[in-house]
């Protein structure tokens, strides 16, 4: 293997002790403690997974945590009103709605009935129209996870070639902005893109947003470059024994290892360092809606 491990891990846990520091510097100076409200509607066991880790670790930055887990058939009058219940509480600086939403559900109208200055996912189309013109917003999680790690990594991105494989609302579209705003050479691939392998090639950057397990292969790889695996995928894993699983990327790990200069595993890449940035972004949240100085480092 040639690639530096770029560990999420542990980048994530320095990310959640900076946010601490200024949670509790809130705490002091000013009496405050910032809240993030997590919505989950249904009952999804990766979803209940997910949600019950981001309330410890936010409980474990200091900051107040506050679940509610709605019945799978809730009406969207009943959302709307949970969600307007939020928006107007003084304790309750970020809100996150679980995605995706059981299929009666409106997910835009939900998203965008969430007030932009508590949307700590960046999904709301105001925040989304920000991040695309340059300005103050709030930036999804996710990619805001990848940059903090190309950054570490690399240090400028100035001018590098960066092929953002995947273009959802939550992933492959706010990521493409911001390696624009970071003066990349920016492009978005999906399933359309003609040539994908010599497209992927030319990349000094590739960040794969897919949800196919291990289809970036290391012949997509340009020697030396930087990989970024977003996919979270579960497959079966009869060698551990019947009936289990584990969890891989959209790349496959070892043979992109042996052609990029630094690629994140998976577990232990993108994933942590999406909940740290949550974390970042409700302290963020709370720091502007008080007037205060925001942290330093946690923003894009
Ligand atoms: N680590 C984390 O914190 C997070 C991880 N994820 C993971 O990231 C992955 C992507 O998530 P998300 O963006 O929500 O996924 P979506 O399903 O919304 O989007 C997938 C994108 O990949 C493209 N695509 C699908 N198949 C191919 C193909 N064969 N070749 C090229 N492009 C293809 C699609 O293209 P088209 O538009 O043409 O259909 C689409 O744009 C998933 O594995 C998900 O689990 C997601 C969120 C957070
Ligand atoms: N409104 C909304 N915002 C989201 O940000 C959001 C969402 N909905 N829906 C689901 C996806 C998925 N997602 C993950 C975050 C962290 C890990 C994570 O920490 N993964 C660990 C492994 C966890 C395990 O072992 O299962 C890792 O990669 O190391 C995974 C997935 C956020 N999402």
């Amino acid at each position: 293997m040639v690639a530096t491990i770029i560990d999420g891990k542990a980048f994530a846990a320095t990310v959640r002790g900076k946010v601490a520091g200024h949670v509790a510097r809130l705490k002091a100076d000013h009496g405050i403690i910032p809240g993030l409200a997590v919505v989950l509607v249904g009952e999804d066991p990766a979803s209940q997974v997910y949600v019950r880790s981001k309330g410890k670790m936010t409980v474990e930055v200091g900051m107040n945590s506050y679940e509610h887990k709605l019945e799978a058939d809730t009406s969207e009058a009943d959302l709307l009103a949970l969600i307007d219940q939020l928006n107007t509480d003084p304790e309750v600086h970020g809100i996150l709605v679980q995605l995706p939403l059981p299929g009666h559900l409106n997910e835009a109208l939900v998203i965008n009935a969430i007030d932009p200055a508590k949307d700590v996912d960046g999904f709301h189309i105001s925040n989304v129209g920000l991040l695309a013109t340059g300005q103050k917003a709030m930036v999804p999680c996710t990619p805001l996870g990848c940059l903090m790690m190309l950054r570490d990594h690399l240090g400028s991105l100035s001018g590098l070639n960066a092929v953002v494989i995947g273009r959802s609302n939550i992933v492959g579209k706010p990521m493409a902005q911001l390696l624009l705003g970071d003066s990349c050479t920016v492009t978005i691939a999906h399933s359309r893109t003609k040539d994908i392998l010599a497209v992927s090639r030319r990349a000094d950057i590739v960040v794969a947003a897919v949800g196919r397990p291990q289809m970036v292969t290391g012949d997509w790889i340009k020697p030396g470059a930087t990989v970024i695996d977003v996919g979270i995928n579960r497959i079966d894993a009869p060698e551990k024994g019947e009936g289990k699983t584990r969890l891989v990327g959209d790349c496959d790990f070892d043979s992109c290892a042996e052609v990029a200069g630094a690629i994140t595993p998976v577990p232990g890449g993108v994933g942590p360092m999406t909940i740290a940035c949550l974390l970042a972004n409700t302290v963020t949240a709370c720091s502007r809606a008080h007037g205060l100085a925001e942290p330093e480092g946690l923003t894009a």
